[in-house]
């Protein structure tokens, strides 16, 4: 059967505090994703960008939680909402949800409205764990919290649009993670997620890794969402994201991760929702991390070289 892959755009930037990543659709777009999409064998609609709102004034503290900082929670929570709303909508359709991102706080929306009707695993590609809450987190930046708000930890409790219902953490899986804060580094200790580092790539390489984190995302649930941030990569290979941290996973291993993930779908049907995020063309050279997010997108939805 011919997957129908549904393009939707989500501009935000509110989660992060480089402005530009918001042009990330555009530049994933301009970067030949729908032809990529359809040399895997896959039928493209591309629904367009949301609407994001406007931020009314640029005070990021309005609409506090009770505790901590959490910069742009409304206009976040309205980009969360018509994204749950949207994701959920291709589900119901029978489309398959590419979200093209925006920050990494949209994951919330993703991961709510690939969740609202069934459980869920997730894998994380990321240099960051983005386990932070309002109240541990250093900046206040939305995108560095997606995943504790899905799970509703800290004052994400309260924020039911925030959590994602069909997601529980031990089917969440993170592939390369190397930047974390100190509350971050024993939250993520204590919850039962299952966290690979960049060392764990090294010793165990991208293979056996990724099998792994396929493994937890998978057991028991209808499908997996992969959330994939481009500062994953080597920012030598992917300069334009706004967090980049040295270190990262090569090109090389991306495309492998991803066409692991692609086997086990046509093995197992495991593949619910996608998202690719972070992608700045401001910080970007000549489109080159934009590239790279639709070649690996194509991937994932079985683009083979042979
Ligand atoms: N999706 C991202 N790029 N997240 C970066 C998060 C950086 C830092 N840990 C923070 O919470 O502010
Ligand atoms: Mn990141
Ligand atoms: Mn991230």
């Amino acid at each position: 059967m011919t997957r129908d892959v549904r393009i939707i755009g989500a501009p935000s930037d509110y989660g992060a505090n480089r402005r530009g990543v918001d042009m990330g659709p555009s530049a994933i777009r301009y970067a030949d994703l729908a032809a990529g999409i359809e040399a895997a064998g896959a039928a493209v609609t591309d629904v367009g960008d949301l609407a994001v709102p406007r931020a009314e004034e640029r005070d990021p503290n309005r609409e506090t939680p009770a505790t901590g900082r959490a910069n742009f929670l409304r206009e976040t929570r309205e980009v969360s909402q018509s994204l749950a709303d949207a994701v959920a909508g291709a589900l119901s359709e029978g489309a398959f949800p590419l979200v093209l991102g925006g920050d990494h706080s949209v994951a919330i929306g993703s991961l709510a409205g690939s969740s609202r009707d069934a459980e869920i695993g997730a894998i994380w590609f990321d240099a960051h764990g983005d386990f932070n809450t309002p109240e541990t987190s250093p900046s206040g930046n939305v995108h560095g919290m997606p995943v504790a708000a899905a799970l509703g930890k800290g004052s994400f409790a309260d924020l039911e649009w925030a959590n994602a219902p069909g997601l529980r953490e031990e089917n969440v899986a993170y592939v390369g993670l190397r930047d974390i804060d100190a509350d971050e580094r024993c939250a993520i200790n204590e919850s039962d997620v299952t966290a690979f580092t960049m060392s764990d790539i090294d010793e165990r390489g991208i293979s056996d890794v990724v099998e792994d984190a396929l493994d937890v995302a998978s057991t028991g649930v209808d499908g997996i969402h992969v959330s994939f941030d481009l500062d994953w990569l080597d920012p030598n290979e992917a300069p334009g994201v706004g967090t980049p941290v040295r270190g990262g996973a090569t090109y090389r291993e991306a495309h492998w991760a991803l066409e692991a993930v692609a086997e086990r779908d046509a093995a197992e049907g495991v593949l619910r929702s996608m998202e690719f995020v972070e992608v700045n063309p401001i910080l970007d050279r000549s489109n080159q991390t934009a590239e790279i997010a639709a070649e690996l997108a194509a991937s994932a939805l079985g683009k083979r070289t042979l």
